[in-house]
């Protein structure tokens, strides 16, 4: 059988907070194995829209139906925060670095299978024990864990505290502890903020990466046009909780709709700037 070409379907996802309407009727797919972005100005909706996604908001209406690879549905707008994680397998980062700053970077990918190794321990009795299915699991999790660290070069620095890494490795280890849970849905909530170019380019290397060697779907928000523009399959535009644009990286630069969207002008004012540049 093969695996449905969505992974995740948004279908008229409405969100109001009293009287903002921060999403309205927003409808848009995110294709398996595809880097999607999801953009547009400053309180376009897009956060709210991942927290709708992962189960920090119910929302207003709308549905969000993520399909497994081996045909699994899962509607998303139905279960608890934490089963969006655990049994949906949607893992998330935030817009500000969310790591146990004081636990060593070996230790927060550790943390992230915790939930796996729970369950293999039988919830502490079978670990206690010794058993030995508690024991694969331990192993299984520290070579996931070294994996990743290798992944993002940071093998040397497994024991130095996470707080005390530079900005940039701190926002590639969320992501690696993202990965650790082995999610078939990434979001990234601006993973490319605040870094500098040369970071920035690592961050597009390591998302190109999990791509193509895991076929994890990636949805990420980014206001940084040059990594969208490098590594997203296909784009979605919001603009006051509204989709103005969807297509590919070259459709999205040309359309006048979005650079009006950016400029704060209208359609008319982007086309004559378009036309100046041109
Ligand atoms: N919990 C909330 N309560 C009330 N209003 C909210 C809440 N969350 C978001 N909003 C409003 O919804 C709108 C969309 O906000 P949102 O944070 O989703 O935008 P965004 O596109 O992620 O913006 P940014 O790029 O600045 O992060 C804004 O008007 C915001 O003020």
């Amino acid at each position: 059988m093969t695996a449905p070409a969505s992974i995740l379907e948004v279908q008229h996802l409405s969100m109001r907070f009293g009287g903002i309407v921060a999403v309205n009727d927003l409808s848009f797919d995110v294709r398996r194995g595809d880097i999607t972005a999801l953009i547009g100005p400053n309180g376009a909706g897009k956060t709210t829209v991942f927290n709708c996604i992962t189960g920090f908001y119910k929302p207003t209406t709308g549905m969000l139906r993520l399909t497994h690879a081996d045909s699994r549905e899962f509607l998303l707008e139905r279960l608890l925060d934490y089963r969006v994680s655990k049994v949906a397998k949607v893992a998330r980062t935030f817009q500000n670095i969310r790591l146990f700053a004081g636990m060593t970077a070996l230790e927060n990918l550790m943390v992230a299978q915790h939930n796996r190794l729970m369950r293999a321990s039988g919830f502490s009795f079978l670990g206690l024990l010794g058993a030995p299915t508690f024991h694969t699991a331990e192993h299984d999790a520290i070579e996931r864990a070294r994996y990743w660290l290798d992944r993002i070069g940071l093998t040397a620095r497994a024991d130095d505290a996470a707080g005390s890494l530079p900005y940039g490795d701190q926002r590639r280890l969320e992501i690696a502890r993202a990965m650790c849970s082995e999610p078939a849905l990434l979001c990234l909530d601006e993973p490319a903020a605040g870094l500098n170019a040369r970071e920035g380019e690592a961050l597009s290397e390591l998302l190109l990466a999990i791509r193509k060697e895991h076929g994890t779907s990636i949805l990420l928000i980014e206001h940084d046009m040059s990594v969208v523009m490098e590594i997203a399959d296909r784009i979605v535009v919001l603009d006051y909780g509204v989709k103005i644009a969807e297509g590919t990286p070259r459709e999205i630069r040309d359309d006048p709709k979005v650079i009006a969207a950016y400029l704060g002008a209208d359609e008319k004012a982007a086309i004559e700037v378009m036309e100046q540049d041109a």
